[in-house]
């Protein structure tokens, strides 16, 4: 695994002053970002968010998803408990790339759910890896977490990376009715898991 620390710096936001961490991954022509709020390397738990980049959601205010306010509430909730970390990976969507989404999402206008389109395009349901992770964690010394998401394969993936999750915190999605088909299809074929809306 080749991603590797660059350089950090402030980033104050809406939510209060954050410290950014950028990686750089060459052999994936990639660059990640963490933001951190307080000391997350003493040890004790890290309540922590895992984000997959979705340039639609999180920067145009897409309410085909979920994502936008997954991010915002994700560093709320750090921002409150004032100390936290919040993984912003480029892993656009799930792994297949801004356009390719683009093309996911022509095929759901037509009638494809999200893991159809992914498929019909020639892709897994889901192509992120979180292998990526073990180097950041391990620059960070973040060794336990409380990870915010509905996503089991995410809580496994960390353990995989030798990172114990103390707690899953299921993370509140805001239900619209361009997303509601959407959320659904998470839950049924991506094993998302929303008790908390239930
Ligand atoms: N291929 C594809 N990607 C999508 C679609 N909608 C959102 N995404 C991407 O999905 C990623 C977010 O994944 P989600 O499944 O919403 O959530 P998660 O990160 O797996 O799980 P949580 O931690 O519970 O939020 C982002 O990279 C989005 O760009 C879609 O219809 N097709
Ligand atoms: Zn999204």
């Amino acid at each position: 695994m080749t991603t590797r620390y660059v350089e950090s710096s402030r980033l104050p936001t809406a939510w209060g002053v954050f410290d950014i961490h950028g990686f750089e991954d060459p052999q994936a022509n990639k660059e990640h970002v963490v933001l951190t709020m307080g000391d997350v390397s003493d040890g004790e738990p890290v309540l922590a968010r895992i984000h997959s980049e979705c340039l639609t959601g999180d920067a145009l205010f897409s309410m085909r998803c979920d994502c936008g306010n997954q991010l915002e509430a994700a560093l709320k909730a750090i921002s409150e408990a004032g100390r936290g970390a919040l993984f912003y990976l480029r892993q656009e969507g799930r792994g297949i790339g801004l356009l390719n989404k683009i093309k996911a999402y022509k095929l759901q206008d037509a009638g494809a759910d999200t893991v159809e389109a992914n498929e019909q395009l020639g892709f897994g349901a889901d192509m992120r890896d979180y292998t990526i992770l073990k180097p950041m964690l391990e620059h960070l010394k973040i060794q336990k977490v409380r990870l915010m998401t509905n996503n089991p394969r995410k809580v496994a993936a960390l353990e995989a990376a030798g990172v114990e999750i103390v707690e899953r915190i299921p993370l509140h999605t805001a239900c619209n009715p361009h997303n509601e088909k959407y959320l659904q299809t998470k839950g049924a074929k991506l094993g998302h898991l929303f008790e908390d809306r239930e």
